[in-house]
């Protein structure tokens, strides 16, 4: 994960508002200049391409050796001073990765990611190891005899949970469990753990409980077997399985229904502040003007950039879902057209699907903007893999195919000029920028400003000088191609947006002076 300190502002490496009729084409060009000027002084950020395949790992014969990954670790000095706080679960990742399905790379990378999830989870990361494995064992996820050496990890490193890189089986949990002995949560479970640490709205709140119990409500076999165990009832001391049923089956019946009924209620609660959602969301359609969606994985720097495009500059966290609920800021476009930009809930690869439903509402705003900035970091390894998993989720939203969108690839400052040059070339329709200098900021709000729906409304008219400033809205919303200051008013014609030509009409009624 790259870490960024907001240090000096660079003066922006394009600082010149491109005419409202440059083309894409010559948008594209500008943007090879912002490229060039980024050559020119030297930015050369981190070398972002990792050296995961050493040779000596390749040359191993047993290929399937637990493997550490490196540099994936909670730092030393920030867990001593975290523990004495609070006692933080220590933790011990494992992920598989078979040559047909991924390659090791990006079974590291998901391992990284992974690490990144838990840390933003609160957790200490003492080790993390990655397995060779054609498929997943059906008992214990890694096979008993990887359980057990990934049991001897956990007893050197006093770790008390093992957070597994996949979405696992019940039965897998429990047989790792068994064999480890200490608790073990997939990956699921700690991006909702996240979400709801992060939840602070009353709607974001509910949505992520009502995902949790989603989540919870097939597992709960599972969960009922390890707690009447530890509640030392009936099938105390007994391996799950058959000894496990009995009252505690009984008593899971029980819980299902509880969380079913809870879960109707937040479904309910939800649908309730659907209307006030609504509400907002028909005072901006009704203001005419247009919004502008801020998509991406997250970390990307999506609020960042919402921040600089509205010319805020504020502090933005390194944190993994900073943003769960979304925030609308208004923006002007180079030729004063004003524009709502809204920021939104980062996405992530395998995003719970349980999620992705409870946050429907929220991603619903993004199927109802004029325009979508697909944000992507460019000193991640491989954006192009973040770019897939976000498309994937916009594909589960209703509306979204038909909406003009825009790649933006941000964090330019910190990225190496090859990579630029390689997703430059990879996405010829992209824009390059940087929240956090600013540079290639004026060419991203000229590209949305082209991108933005154009005022339909021709007009032709007479404004008496008293409606001036009706005159100057125009001249900023919409496209006017003629003004004169006339003895008798301002003649104008060009294109503007339904209200204001109801408002201009009505100006010009008053001198008698419509012409068209
Ligand atoms: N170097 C560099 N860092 C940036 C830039 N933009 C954002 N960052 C950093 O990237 C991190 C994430 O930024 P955010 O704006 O929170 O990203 P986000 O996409 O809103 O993240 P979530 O809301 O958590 O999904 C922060 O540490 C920012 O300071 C940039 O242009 N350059
Ligand atoms: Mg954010």
């Amino acid at each position: 994960m790259v870490t960024y300190q907001w240090g000096e502002r660079l003066t922006p490496a394009f600082d010149v508002v491109p005419d409202q009729t440059s083309s894409a084409q010559d948008i594209l060009q500008e943007q090879s200049a912002v490229l060039d000027q980024h050559s020119r002084t030297g930015q050369v950020g981190t070398d972002s391409s990792s050296s995961i395949l050493s040779d000596d790992w390749q040359q191993r014969e047993s290929r399937n050796e637990l493997r550490h990954i490196s540099g994936i670790t909670t730092a030393d000095e920030e867990s001593e001073i975290e523990y004495r706080k609070i006692r933080l679960e220590r933790v011990v990742l494992v992920g598989i990765w078979s040559s047909q399905d991924s390659s090791l790379q990006e079974a590291e990378e998901s391992l990284r990611e992974l690490s990144a999830l838990a840390q933003t989870a609160g957790a200490v990361v003492v080790d993390g190891v990655l397995q060779h494995r054609a498929r997943p064992d059906a008992a214990t996820y890694v096979g008993s005899g990887k359980a057990r050496e990934i049991a001897n990890i956990v007893a050197a490193h006093d770790a008390d949970t093992i957070i597994v890189d996949a979405d696992l089986a019940p039965s897998q949990r429990r047989g790792l469990e068994d064999a480890a002995k200490v608790k073990v949560v997939d990956r699921t479970a700690v991006i909702l753990d996240i979400f709801a640490q992060h939840a602070t709205s009353k709607e974001g709140k509910a949505q992520v409980e009502l995902a949790q119990l989603e989540y919870m409500l097939p597992r709960l076999r599972g969960w009922g077997a390890s707690l009447s165990r530890q509640a030392g009832g009936q099938a105390a001391g007994q391996d799950g399985g058959i000894g496990s049923r009995g009252p505690g089956e009984t008593q899971l019946e029980l819980d299902r229904r509880v969380i079913r009924t809870r879960m109707s209620k937040l479904r309910k609660k939800i649908a309730k502040m659907e209307p006030q959602r609504a509400v907002k969301r028909a005072s901006r359609t009704r203001s005419q003007i247009p919004t502008v969606a801020i998509v991406g994985y997250t970390n990307a720097g999506k609020s960042s950039l919402t921040n600089r495009l509205a010319g805020v500059d504020e502090l933005v966290g390194n944190a993994l879902f900073a943003t769960l609920d979304t925030a609308v800021r208004r923006v002007s476009t180079p030729h004063g057209r004003p524009c709502n930009v809204i920021d939104t809930v980062g996405f992530v690869r395998r995003l719970p699907t349980q999620l992705v439903e409870a946050f429907k509402s929220t991603l619903e705003e993004v199927a109802l903007a004029d325009v979508i900035v697909h944000v992507v970091d460019a000193t991640y390894p491989q954006p192009e893999q973040q770019i897939v998993a976000v498309n994937q989720i916009l594909a589960q939203i209703d509306g979204v195919s038909t909406i003009p969108q825009l790649i933006v690839f941000n964090k330019m400052d910190a990225a190496s000029l090859a990579v630029l040059e390689r997703l430059h070339n990879a996405y010829p329709e992209s824009i390059m920028v940087s929240a956090a200098t600013g540079a290639g900021i004026p060419l991203l709000l000229a590209q949305i400003e082209h991108m933005l729906p154009v005022p339909h409304i021709e007009i032709e008219a007479t404004i008496p000088y008293t409606y001036g400033s009706l005159v100057s809205k125009a001249q900023d919303r919409g496209s006017l191609d003629r003004v004169q200051w006339l003895a008798e008013g301002i003649a104008i014609h060009g294109f503007v947006d339904e209200s204001l030509a109801t408002q201009l009409m009505k100006a010009a009624a008053e001198v008698g002076a419509v012409e068209n």
